[in-house]
């Protein structure tokens, strides 16, 4: 089986979650199979080949279960994107949208070396309100975002057409059309 056949065999589908009309991608049953998360991680350090990252940044809270394996496995410090007031020290904020939202994340305004280059990474992609917000506060704090990662995609919420003026680097481990 290829990756993306074991991904998409053990992701679940749970209907009307959070809110009525919403399918939601659980992606739990994913973390029961570490063979499975060291896979993930090889891919993804894998497609990252010849991209240089400084440091990874992760989305709250599932973007944080693959994005601090990630920046082990490629030796970089991590940053935490987080829902707003949970973060400790002097934030800088961003508002957005989402498939079933809207909400505010937040980074320590220390988090990021200007001039750094950065992969952001989350779970999941849908209208990419997220992952846009998260790409304006690295670019407020004077880092380039260099690529953005997800394990899964779905391709018909084109949040893919939204990233493309945050990163040229786009990488989705499964997508679902
Ligand atoms: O592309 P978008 O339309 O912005 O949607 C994607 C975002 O939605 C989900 O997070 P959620 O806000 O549900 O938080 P959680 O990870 O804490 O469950 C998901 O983990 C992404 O972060
Ligand atoms: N359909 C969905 N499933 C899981 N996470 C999501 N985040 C936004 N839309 C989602």
């Amino acid at each position: 089986m290829t990756i993306e056949q074991k991904l998409k065999s053990v992701v679940r589908d749970i209907i009307d979650f959070p809110k009525e009309g919403i399918v939601f991608k659980d992606i739990t049953p994913i973390l029961k199979d570490p063979g499975l998360c060291r896979e993930i991680v090889d891919e993804y350090v894998r497609q990252l080949e010849g991209i240089h990252i400084d440091e990874v940044a992760a989305i709250e809270s599932r973007g944080f279960f693959f994005g601090v394996l990630i920046a082990q496995r490629l030796n970089v410090p991590f940053v935490p994107i987080r829902k707003k007031g949970k973060l400790p020290y002097k934030t800088i904020a961003q508002s957005y949208k989402l498939e079933y939202g809207e909400a505010i994340i937040e980074v320590h305004e220390d988090a990021i070396v200007p001039g750094q280059s950065v992969l952001i990474h989350d779970d999941l992609l849908a209208t990419g309100g997220t992952v846009g917000a998260a790409a304006k506060l690295i670019e407020k704090l004077g880092a380039k975002v260099e690529a953005v990662s997800f394990l899964i995609e779905l391709d018909f919420l084109n949040g893919r057409e939204k990233l493309k003026a945050c990163s040229e680097n786009i990488i989705s481990l499964i997508r679902y059309p």
